[in-house]
C-alpha cells in the first residue's frame, strides 16, 4: 500500500533539484494501454504529493484514437474531474529518467476529487487482489517479457536484418542495445536478457520478477526507457500487438508464480513438478481465459495479433514449454532449482492495461485453488493443425478474433466482473465497443497503422 507519508518529499525534492531535474512525469495507463502522463516542475512535488494534479474523469473512456465515448452510464458527460496522485512510496520512486535528461518519472493512481477511491482507478484494482493473494497466504512474482519492432526514423526502415535470433541482428542494433541496457540499470530495471526476436526487426527484454505492483511500474518505466533508448539513436519503436500485417506479433507475455513462506508454492512433486497448488492455479487461469485474455490482450490489434502458428496463445490451452499455448508452464529442473516453477500467459500484449492484467490473472488463479479446479492434461503439439473434430474432442476452443466474440466473454466473465466491478467494466466495455466501431470503418492496414506508435 501507499504510504507517501513515510518518505520526506522535501528532501527528495531538493535532491531532485540539485540533480538539475526540472520536471516529474507522473505517468498512468488508460483502458486501451496507453501511458498518459502530466508533468510537475520539481518545486511542486511536495504539494502534488498531497493534492494530486485534476485530470478529466472521461480518461476512463478515452478510445485508443483519443476519442471520447459517452456510451457508459457512469461517464456520460465531460464534466467531472480526479486527482492524479504520484505514488511515491519509497525513495526511488521517483527515478531521474536517463535518456531524458531533466525529467524524473512516477507512477500515478487516480483518486476522487474528494480524496476518496475512484472507481474507475486500475492501480487500485491490482491492490486489491495482491491483498486477496495476500489473504490467501500467498505472494505473487511477476515479470514482463516485451517484444517490440525498431525502424529507423529517418527512413522508416528496419533496424536489423535478422536472421532470428541471431548475432548478425544484434550487431546491427548494437549502439542501441548498449544504450538501452545502461538506461535500464540506470532507471532501476532488471531484465534477465535482451536478444532479436523472431519478427523483422523484432528485439526482446524479459524483465525479472518483481511483485505484481512493482512488475506493473517495471512494464511501464520499461517503455520510456525504450523509447528514449530508441530516440536518441534515430530509431523509433513500435510495442504494437501487431505493427504490420506482415510482422510478427509483440507479445507482452506475463509470467507469475506464487510464494508461501518463502518457498515456490506452484513446485512440488506431483506431474510435471507442480504442487497441488500449481496444478489448480494453472486450471484456473486455463479456465477463465475467454475472459481474462478479454482483459490482457484487449485490442482490435490483439484480435488480429492471435493467428496460430505465431506463438501468440491463439488456442484455450496448457502445455509444458508449449510455446503455441496460451498458457505456458516453465518448469523448474534440478538444474534451475525449485523456485523457478512459472507459468507463462502468452495472450498479453501491450494494449493491455498491466495494472489489470495482473489482477485478473492472478484472480484467475486464486479461483483455481479456491476452488481445487482440476487441470486437464497437458497437451505439447500445435493444436493448430488439428480439425475442429479433434480440437473439440480435447476440450480446445480458438480464443476471440472478432470484437463481438471478445465483448461477450468479457461480460459473461464473473471473474472480471468482480476484479473490475461493475463501473470500470462499463468504461472498459465502451472503449472496446468504440475501438470496434473505428475498426469497422477502416481498412486493417490503415488500423494496424493507426496503433503502430501509440503504446
Ligand atoms: N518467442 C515467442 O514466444 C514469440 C512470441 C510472439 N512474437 C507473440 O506474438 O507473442
Amino acid at each position: 500500500m501507499t504510504d507517501s507519508k513515510a518518505v520526506d518529499i522535501d528532501h527528495l525534492t531538493h535532491s531532485l533539484r540539485d540533480r538539475n531535474i526540472a520536471g516529474v512525469t507522473i505517468g498512468w495507463v488508460d483502458n486501451n494501454g496507453i501511458v498518459r502522463s502530466r508533468t510537475v516542475p520539481t518545486a511542486e512535488l511536495t504539494a502534488v504529493a498531497r493534492r494530486g494534479v485534476g485530470i478529466t474523469a472521461v480518461f476512463a473512456v478515452f478510445d485508443s484514437h483519443d476519442g471520447i465515448t459517452f456510451a457508459h452510464d457512469g461517464l456520460s458527460t465531460p464534466s467531472g474531474d480526479v486527482r492524479l496522485i504520484p505514488v511515491i512510496d519509497n525513495a526511488s520512486s521517483v527515478v531521474a529518467l536517463a535518456g531524458q535528461s531533466g525529467l524524473a518519472w512516477v507512477h500515478g493512481r487516480q483518486l476522487s476529487a474528494d480524496g476518496s477511491p475512484w472507481p474507475y482507478d486500475q492501480h487500485a484494482v491490482l491492490e486489491r487482489q495482491v491483498q486477496k493473494a495476500s489473504d490467501a497466504g500467498f505472494e505473487v512474482r511477476a515479470g514482463f517479457e516485451i517484444e517490440f519492432a525498431l525502424t529507423r526514423e529517418s527512413d522508416g526502415l528496419s533496424a536489423h536484418r535478422g536472421p532470428a535470433y541471431s548475432a548478425n541482428a544484434v550487431r546491427d542494433v548494437d549502439e542501441f542495445v548498449v544504450q538501452l541496457l545502461n538506461a535500464l540499470a540506470a532507471n532501476g530495471l532488471n531484465i534477465g536478457q535482451i536478444h532479436a526476436e523472431y519478427g523483422a526487426s523484432q528485439i526482446e527484454i524479459a524483465l525479472s520478477p518483481l511483485d505484481p505492483l512493482a512488475a506493473a511500474d517495471a512494464q511501464i518505466l520499461a517503455r520510456q526507457t525504450i523509447h528514449s533508448a530508441a530516440r536518441a539513436l534515430d530509431l523509433r519503436a513500435s510495442f504494437a500487438p501487431l505493427p504490420s500485417s506482415s510482422s510478427a506479433g509483440n507479445g507482452w507475455h506475463l509470467h507469475t508464480s506464487l510464494v508461501r513462506d518463502g518457498r515456490n508454492a506452484l513446485t512440488g512433486d506431483g506431474e510435471h513438478g507442480l504442487s497441488d497448488t500449481g496444478r489448480s492455479y494453472i486450471a484456473g487461469l486455463v479456465r477463465e481465459l475467454p475472459g481474462l485474455t478479454a482483459i490482457t490482450a484487449p485490442s482490435s490489434g490483439s484480435l488480429l495479433r492471435r493467428r496460430p502458428g505465431y506463438w501468440a496463445g491463439a488456442f484455450g490451452f496448457w502445455g509444458v514449454e508449449n510455446r503455441e499455448a496460451a498458457v505456458r508452464l516453465v518448469p523448474s529442473s534440478p538444474l534451475l532449482g525449485p523456485n523457478h516453477t512459472n507459468v507463462e500467459l502468452k495472450a498479453c500484449d501491450a494494449s493491455a492495461n498491466p495494472y489489470l492484467a495482473l489482477a485478473v490473472t492472478i484472480a484467475a488463479g486464486l479461483s483455481g485453488i479456491a476452488d481445487s479446479a482440476q487441470l486437464p492434461p497437458p497437451v505439447q503439439e500445435d493444436v493448430g493443425g488439428w480439425d475442429d473434430a479433434r480440437r473439440e474432442a480435447a476440450g480446445i476452443s480458438p480464443l476471440a478474433t472478432t470484437h463481438t466474440q471478445q465483448r461477450e466473454n468479457l461480460l459473461s466473465s464473473e471473474l472480471v466482473a468482480n476484479v473490475l466491478g461493475e463501473d470500470l467494466l462499463g468504461a472498459f466495455v465502451a472503449c472496446r465497443d468504440a475501438d470496434a466501431a473505428w475498426a469497422e470503418s477502416h481498412t486493417e492496414d490503415e488500423l494496424l497503422e493507426s496503433l503502430r506508435w501509440i503504446y
